[in-house]
This record gives C-alpha cells, structure tokens and sequence, in this order.
C-alpha cells in the first residue's frame, strides 16, 4: 500500500478536510435548495448504486459508439422504467440528477424526447392535441425528438427549407424537403432511436408562407421500426461528445400528414385553409426558452465538477520542493494553481445561483402564458439567450482550465476532462449560436439605451441600471472596505456604459448606410454590451445570494463570490480604466483582493468542492475520487484497455514486427 494511504483515504486529502472552518453538510444543503433536498439526493443516489442495471459494463470511454448507443439505451429504458423513484415534476432538480447519475454524459437516445419533445407537447398542442399525444409520450409508447436544424439553416429560422403545404381537398399537410440543404440535420435520437418527431417547417396555406412551424410527425412503423414511405433517415456520424446519443438526419418527400398534426395551441389552420395568426410570433419558439433556461444549470454542474476533480487531484499531486530537503508540495499550494482553478469554482457557483432564478422565472412564465400574457417573454428571451452564452462560453474554458491544471493525467480520458468539455461545450452551439444569442440580448439593450435617450424609460429591473446616473470615479479606498454595492456600481458603470457605446455606434452607423448594414458593423461592440450586462446580473445575484446566506457559511462564502467579481474586473481592467473611472491604484487594489480571496479559500478548498455533493458515481473522474487515492486507480482503470488483453498484438506480427526484423538484418 502506498505511504499516502492512511484508513484508506489519501493522507493529504484527509488533512485537508479536517481544516474545515464550516459544517460540509450544512453548506451542501444550503447550495442545493435544503435539508430536504439534499435527503433526497441521497436517496436517489442509494437507489441507483444500489440497482445493478444502471452499471456500465467497464468505463465508457472504452467502449466503440455502437456499445455506447446499445449500453446508454439499456440504462435510459431501465431509468425510465422507475421514475417513480423521483419526482417527476422536478425535472430541474430530481430528474436532471437522476439522469446524471445514471446516464453520465454520453446523453442518450431518449434525451430530446424529455428535453424537447415533451415540453414541446405540453407547451404547443391544444387540448385535443395534448389528450391524444401526452399520455403516449408519458408512457414511452412512442419516442419523439425535436427536428428543427437543417443542413443548411439552423440560425435562421425563416430560412428553413423543409414545407408543410396544406391541402384543403384532403385536410392534410404534405411535408417535403425540396433541397439537399433541406434535409434536418443534428437532432438527439432522430437517426435510430425515435420513432416521432415535432418538425417544424415553413407552412403554406392558400398559397402563402405564413412562416416555420411545429408539426408531430410519425417517422417510422411502431411495429417494424421501418421507416414511414416518404421518410429517409439516419445516424449523422460521431461527435466531439455525446456519442451515447445517435443524432440524425431525415427528409421528406412528398409525406401526408393529417391537419391535426399541427400543433395549434398559438397558431391554427382551419379545415379551408385559413391561418390564424398567434398572439405573439414567437410562441412557437417556447421550448428553445425553456431549453436554454436549464442549460445554465447543467453547464453549471459540468463546470463545478470539473473544478471538483482539479481541487482534489491539486491536494493530493505533490510537485516541487521550494525549501530543498523539506519534501515536495502540494500543488494546491501554488498561488498560480489557485489561480487557475479557484476563479472555475468561484464562476460554478455563480451560474447555479443564477440558474436558480432563471428557473424561477420560466416558471412564472408559464404561469402567465396559462392566462394569456405574452409581456415577460422578451425579459426572459432575453437573458436565457445571455445566461446561455456567457455561462457555456465560461464553462468550456474553464473545464479546460481545470484539465490544463492536472498536468499529463488531465489529458487521459481517466481524469474525465475529455468527456466532460466534450458535453459541455456542445452548448456552445445548441439551442442558439452563442454570438447570435448574444446579439439578441443586444437587440433588448438596444431599445433600453433608447428609451432611456428619449427620457421615456420605465425600464424592467434588470435594465435599471441603464437609465442610472451613475458616479464618474469609482468609490473604492480600499480592498478591505470595497462593499458590494460599491462593486456592482463599478460594474453597472461599464455595462452601462458599454451599451451606450454599443448604441451611439450603431446610431451614427444608421446615418450613413443600411440599417442591417449599421448594425453589422456594430456587432462586436453590441455583443461585448451583451457579455457585459450578464456579466453584471451574475454578480448581482451572487453577492445577493450569500449575502443571505447563513453566518457561519456567508464567512466563507463572501470570498468566493468577492473572487468570482474581483476576477471579472482585474481581467477586464482596460474597460475600468477608461476615461479614469478607476485609477490604476484601484486595479491594483482589486488584484490584490484577488490574491486575498485566494488564500482565504486556499485552506477549505477541498471542503468547498466536497459541498457540492459529488459522488464518485456522478464524477467518473480517477483524477477526482473523493478518497484521493489517484495513482492506484489510474493504474487500475488503464487495465480496462482493450490493448492490454495479450502482451503482444497482432499490430506487433504485422507491421512492427517484420519492420525490425528486417532493419535488424541489414545491419
Ligand atoms: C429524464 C431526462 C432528463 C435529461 C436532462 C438533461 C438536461 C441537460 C440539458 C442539455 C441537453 C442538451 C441537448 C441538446 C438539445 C439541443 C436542441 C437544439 O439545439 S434545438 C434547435 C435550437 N435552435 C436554435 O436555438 C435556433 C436559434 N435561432 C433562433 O432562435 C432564431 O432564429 C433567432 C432568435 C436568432 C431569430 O429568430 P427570427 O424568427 O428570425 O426573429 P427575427 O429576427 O425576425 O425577430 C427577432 C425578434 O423576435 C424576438 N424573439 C426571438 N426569439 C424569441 C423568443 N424565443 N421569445 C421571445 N421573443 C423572441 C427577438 O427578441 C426580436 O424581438 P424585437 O427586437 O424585434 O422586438
Ligand atoms: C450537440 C448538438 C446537438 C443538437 N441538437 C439539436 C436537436 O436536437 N435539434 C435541432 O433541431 N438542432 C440541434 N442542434 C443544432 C443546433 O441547434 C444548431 O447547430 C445551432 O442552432 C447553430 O446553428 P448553425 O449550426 O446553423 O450555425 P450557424 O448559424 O451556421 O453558425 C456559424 C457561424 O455563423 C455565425 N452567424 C450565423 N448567423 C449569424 C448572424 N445573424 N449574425 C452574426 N453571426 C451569425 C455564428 O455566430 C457562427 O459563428 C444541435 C447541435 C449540436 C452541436
């Protein structure tokens, strides 16, 4: 046994939670939602450990894609076979960690038919629609995906290709893919797995585009699984990630479908083809919200699991011996090390904070939409497209920040690092391309920054700060008495100030060429006032966060939130600096607050990741097991290798081999 083993732990990492200056349990607590919430984590957690069907036959990464979509449909069937070990209407919180645990991140076949295709159903059909589909999609008697990207279009949604031509004399749509670019292209599970599909097309009725729409299609024969005459469909191939999840392609050629497979809670067409326009255009687009709105969740998780593993590998990697003879070190006590991984742990926190009030407020939402009122919908729009850009954008640079700090072993699939940027960083793209979604927060800036020119501002709170006048020099003396309102005037004072700029730019551009001309060249500037403004909500609703949190948690917590913001600042101190708004004294003050905050967190670092309430089940990391025990395990998981099932491959008879045996005889 190894001289750092002690009680079967990791000496170092034992030492390092018996510093704990807060109760872990109590912390654990207060993150997730309660003591009632985090009993029931727990319980999930027993309940999967303890079912033999949801294990993975050796580790994931080394099984071929055909084993990964064969093994992650096994589990999502026995999953689903027993969701009544949660609460099935806390799909946020219950059903998101029950699929963690189960499913990992390889996703699955089943994914976009509960991310999408359901919430789809619920939010789209009428009720005689909603009576016939919902209760088959409940019960898995069919499986749906979302088909909405095409080859050519995912972005532009007034450009999709794909038709629904209503035909009066039959009451049916006839869906066609008149172009290669038509074809959809990417959508979980469409290629083997799903045997429905909401489609959404351009439809035509009496002769006029009234725009896309969403249709439930049948794909394929509920017996034979074949598909339908008039479908062609497949697997796209694999993926940076999500390799469990067989994404597809499908076209249509001249395809009926009844009247009624359009989804007609908003929009309707009636039996002679007349259209009847929504209350509000973008209803149809109420999924992507809801999507876009868990994401920053689930990107959270991903982050603060990443920041998990680099911690606990941090304390236990000994490298270096800065007094010779005293023996090497921690790596963890590297003030570049901290820096690395602290401010991942720091952003983690802030965007499941945040993802906590963006749930809120879809739920709100939905609860207003149920009595007809569409006026919260740009609000939400508008920062579930920035949360989703800045939180995926941070996400998958952090991971790579947190595999950068593990050295070698950060780059073998052991340490989970692959697997994890691979997921995360898809959210990048889906849902809405980041620098696109950015550009409609913009599109919201745009109309406050002009309200508020006109003096005709009744802005909604998170704008305020707009039309705020705010001070013309920062307020900070000192790091020590730097207070969190004055940190969020600082940076309400370059978020304003930033969608000012972005605004007089755009204007001035709008009296020399085309409108979309100005805004085009005024892209960059809006998309930085975007970052800026979600930016500035993330820290607000952090610090407001711990600021009620409990005393002996708010200790510790206040340095992590003060690093989260101080992070921000020093890193973008060009911005502060500008026109004298802070003195390059102020930075160097907000630096040093950087520094503080690190050593503060430093001695409980260990025990901060710890409250997240990883299980080894949910991390997959050898780098990241809670016992520490990193160099046995890495050993251990290498033996899964397929290559390592005889001393001497074939490779070796073939080609190496020969080739040696040749150069040998030449000599
Ligand atoms: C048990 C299992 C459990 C599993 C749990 C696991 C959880 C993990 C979750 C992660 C899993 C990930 C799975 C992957 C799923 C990916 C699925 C997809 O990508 S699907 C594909 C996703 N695809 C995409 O996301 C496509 C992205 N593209 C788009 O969304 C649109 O084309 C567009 C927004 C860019 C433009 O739209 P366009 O129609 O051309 O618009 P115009 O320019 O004409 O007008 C703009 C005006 O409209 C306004 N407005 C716009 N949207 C909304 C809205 N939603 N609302 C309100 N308003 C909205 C806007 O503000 C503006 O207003 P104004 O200023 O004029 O007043
Ligand atoms: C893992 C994954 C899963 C997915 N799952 C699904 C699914 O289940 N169902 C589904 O329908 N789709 C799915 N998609 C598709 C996804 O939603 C689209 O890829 C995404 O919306 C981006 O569209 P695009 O591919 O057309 O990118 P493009 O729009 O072609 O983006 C390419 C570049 O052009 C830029 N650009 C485009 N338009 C503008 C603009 N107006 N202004 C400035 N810049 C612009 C972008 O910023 C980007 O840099 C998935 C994608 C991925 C990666």
């Amino acid at each position: 046994m190894s001289r750092w083993i002690q009680n079967g732990d990791n000496v170092d990492i034992t030492k390092e939670r018996k510093n704990a200056t807060f109760n872990t349990e109590r912390m654990s607590a207060w993150i997730h939602g309660g003591d009632e919430v985090l009993k029931r984590r727990r319980e999930i957690l027993d309940y999967v450990k303890s079912n033999p069907d949801f294990k993975d036959p050796i580790p994931v990464e080394f099984l071929s894609r055909e084993e990964r979509v064969s093994n992650g449909t096994r589990k999502i069937v026995k999953m689903t076979d027993n969701t009544d070990q949660i609460d099935g209407a806390d799909f946020f919180g219950e059903g998101m960690y029950f699929q963690s645990l189960v499913m990992g991140r390889d996703l699955h076949p089943l994914s976009l038919h509960y991310i999408m295709f359901l919430p789809t159903l619920q939010g789209q059909t009428d009720d005689e629609q909603l009576d016939e589909w919902l209760p088959k999609a409940i019960a898995r008697s069919i499986v749906g995906t979302y088909a909405q990207t095409e080859l050519g279009h995912g972005t532009n949604l007034s450009k999709l290709e794909t038709t629904a031509t209503y035909d009066p004399s039959t009451q049916e749509f006839v869906l066609h893919s008149p172009t290669i670019t038509a074809a959809k292209w990417w959508p979980g599970g469409l290629g083997k797995s799903s045997n429905h599909a909401i489609v959404v097309a351009q439809l035509y009725t009496k002769g006029q585009c009234k725009g896309p729409h969403p249709f439930i299609v049948q794909l394929r024969d509920l017996e034979t699984h074949k598909p339908m005459k008039g479908v062609r469909l497949g697997d796209i191939g694999p993926k940076l990630g999500i390799n469990g999840s067989d994404n597809g392609f499908l076209l249509f050629d001249k395809y009926r479908i009844p009247r009624k497979a359009m989804l007609m809670r908003y929009s309707k067409v009636q039996p002679d083809g007349t259209y009847i326009a929504p209350a509000h255009s973008k209803l149809g687009y109420g999924t992507m919200v809801f999507v876009r709105s868990i994401m920053i969740k689930d990107q959270a998780t991903q982050l603060g699991a990443a920041a998990t593993i680099a911690t606990r590998y941090s304390a236990v990697r000994r490298q270096g011996e800065p007094v010779v003879g005293n023996g090497e070190i921690q790596i963890l006590d590297y003030q570049t090390q901290q820096y690395r991984v602290f401010p991942q742990l720091a952003r983690a926190f802030a965007f499941l904070f945040a993802a906590y009030e963006i749930r809120d407020l879809y739920l709100r939402l939905t609860e207003e939409l149920t009595h007809g009122n569409t006026e919260l919908l740009p609000e939400i729009h508008a920062l579930s497209s920035g949360l989703k850009s800045v939180v995926s954008w941070d996400t998958a640079q952090g991971i790579e920040q947190c595999r950068l700090s593990c050295g070698g072993h950060g780059y073998s699939q052991a340490s989970a690092f692959p697997e994890i940027y691979g997921y995360a960083v898809g959210g990048c793209t889906y849902e809405g391309e980041n620098l696109v979604m950015l550009l409609q927060v913009a599109r919201y800036l745009v109309k406050a920054a002009e309200e508020t020119r006109k003096g005709t501002s009744n802005l909604a709170e998170i704008c305020g700060y707009i039309s705020k006048t705010g001070r013309r020099t920062s307020s900070l003396t000192s790091i020590a008495n730097y207070t969190t309102d004055q940190i969020i005037e600082d940076l309400e004072h370059v978020a304003r100030k930033q969608v000012f700029h972005a605004y007089d730019k755009l204007k001035k551009a709008q009296q020399h060429v085309k409108p979309e001309d100005a805004w085009n060249q005024s892209s960059v500037e809006l998309a930085k006032a975007s970052r800026w403004h979600v930016r500035l909500y993330l820290v607000k609703t952090f610090l407001k966060k711990v600021d009620k949190a409990p005393e002996d948690l708010k200790k510790v917590m206040i340095h992590v939130a003060r690093l989260y913001a101080f992070d921000i600042i020093s890193s973008s101190s060009g911005n502060f600096l500008e026109e004298g708004y802070m003195r390059p004294d102020q930075i160097t003050e907000i630096k040093e607050g950087v520094y503080e905050c690190l050593a503060k967190i430093r001695p409980v670092a260990v025990s901060l990741v710890d409250s997240w309430d990883y299980d080894d089940l949910e991390l997959k990391s050898v780098l990241g097991k809670r016992d520490g025990n990193v160099y046995e395990a890495l050993l251990q998981w290498a033996q899964n290798s397929q290559l390592n099932k005889s001393d001497v491959i074939p490779t070796f008879e073939k080609y190496l081999g020969p080739m040696m045996k040749d150069a040998r005889s030449k000599l």
